[in-house]
């Protein structure tokens, strides 16, 4: 919701300002890119202006801009808003315009911030409040609307952000997904399965600086095509959060390994499994230049996700395997899916379900493991690498890497 003549959209960021000057300026820096990407992605017009501590962004197009800028990491509120002179007059104008369109009755208080030299404005914040709260009120009943204040928890909260150069007046602070801009750390690779885990898990990461290199271990006669198509269009989601970055699906061709492992092995078949995945990442990593591996286990959820499997299958690769989900619910892991883009309620049998032996193994032993595992895994890992296919867009549509790898 913004104030009537809203050009302006505030965007405030968070824990870079905890950063040393220095490493927090290459931040913002990094910050101004990525939201200018994700505008441009969109096609919003808005010229990006850096200030202490905040960008703003003038536009013609302040609710877009600012849809744009709540789906930016980093960013942890954005604001559309309505410049004023900075005095007490040009601010109860603002308000008395912004009340009009934006209260129509519950109750309401005003806010106020100032910022800059003491002796910038001849005003303090609370005057801003009470003055602004009467320039409201009369608004309000001029309109028809019986006007109520409550300054604890009103409905309709107007806000004034009053600086050396101008004011801003708006009426909300739409959060953004906070964390650190994207690209301030090194690229993992995100196990993508296609389920409703893995594109949150891999999202955690992003949202805190590390780029993602998807990949999908098809299971070939154990996967199904709608989980690769699945995880093709999650992905294609988590995309739309990085736009100036190649975030095309990798998939891996492992279904002859898979069937070798189903044969093979019959007790702590899906660490056996599971540790084959993170060979295939961790051979994925290597050529991406990535640091580590993501995946949306979460202690308990599966067989081999207790506590004593995370270790056996962690041990099959020297990279960490970060697990953002580990004590998440799921009913909280859903409900973060929802907000992302990425729940999709699915029934379809998962293709490790379909493997997984009757009896599974709940608390493995790594030498137990590695006695039971074929010989030749390291091996067949990096043979599927070879042959690792991407999947352009969120059509499911794969090519080979030669013709269209960019990363
Ligand atoms: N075929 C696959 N390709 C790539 N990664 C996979 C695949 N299957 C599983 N994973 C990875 O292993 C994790 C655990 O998978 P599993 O299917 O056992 O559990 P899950 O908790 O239901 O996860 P999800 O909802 O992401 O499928 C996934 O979150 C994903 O990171």
């Amino acid at each position: 919701m913004h104030p009537p003549g809203a050009d302006v959209v505030v965007v405030r960021h968070g824990e870079i300002g905890t950063k040393s000057e220095h490493v927090g300026t290459k931040m913002e820096r990094r910050l101004r890119e990525n939201l200018a990407a994700v505008l441009d992605d969109r096609g919003v017009d808005a010229e990006i202006e850096q200030r202490r501590f905040r960008l703003r962004l003038h536009t013609d197009d302040p609710e877009a801009a600012t849809a744009a800028a709540a789906d930016t990491f980093g960013v942890v509120s954005a604001s559309p808003a309505v410049r004023a002179e900075p005095t007490l007059d040009a601010i109860c104008e603002g308000l008395t315009d912004a009340a009009r369109e934006g209260y129509d009755g519950g109750t309401f208080a005003v806010s106020a911030r100032r910022a800059g030299v003491e002796s910038a404005h001849p005003f303090s914040s609370t005057d801003i409040e009470r003055e602004g709260g009467s320039a409201v009120w009369d608004a309000a009943e001029s309109a028809g609307v019986d006007p109520e204040v409550d300054l604890d928890d009103p409905d309709t909260e107007f806000f004034v952000d009053c600086r050396e150069d101008d004011a801003l007046v708006f009426l909300e602070k739409r959060a953004g997904p906070g964390g650190l801009p994207l690209g301030t750390q090194d690229p993992v690779v995100a196990l993508m399965s296609g389920g409703i885990d893995s594109p949150v898990a891999a999202w955690e990461l992003m949202k805190r600086g590390a780029p993602v290199v998807p990949l999908y271990v098809d299971l070939g006669d154990y996967g199904g095509v709608d989980h690769r198509a699945r995880a093709v269009s999650t992905t294609g989601t988590l995309a739309r959060y990085a736009p100036d970055r190649d975030m095309r699906l990798r998939i891996a061709p492992a279904g002859d390994a898979v069937a070798a492992i189903a044969d093979a092995v019959d007790v702590g078949r899906m660490l056996v499994l599971r540790r084959f995945m993170f060979r295939v990442a961790a051979a994925v990593a290597e050529e991406h230049g990535a640091v580590g591996v993501v995946t949306g286990e979460a202690v308990g959820q599966k067989s081999s996700q207790t506590t004593a499997n995370l270790a056996v299958t962690s041990a099959a690769v020297d990279l960490p395997v970060h697990r953002p989900l580990l004590t998440v619910d799921k009913t909280d892991i859903t409900a973060r899916a929802d907000e992302i883009g990425t729940f999709h309620e699915s029934t379809i049998p998962a293709g490790c379900e379909r493997l997984a032996p009757d009896y599974p193994e709940t608390r493995g032993r790594l030498g137990a493991i590695e006695e039971r595992e074929p010989d030749g895994l390291a091996e067949r890992a990096s043979a599927v690498v070879d042959r690792l296919e991407v999947a352009d867009g969120g059509d499911g549509a794969a090519e080979d890497p030669a013709e269209g790898e960019t990363a």
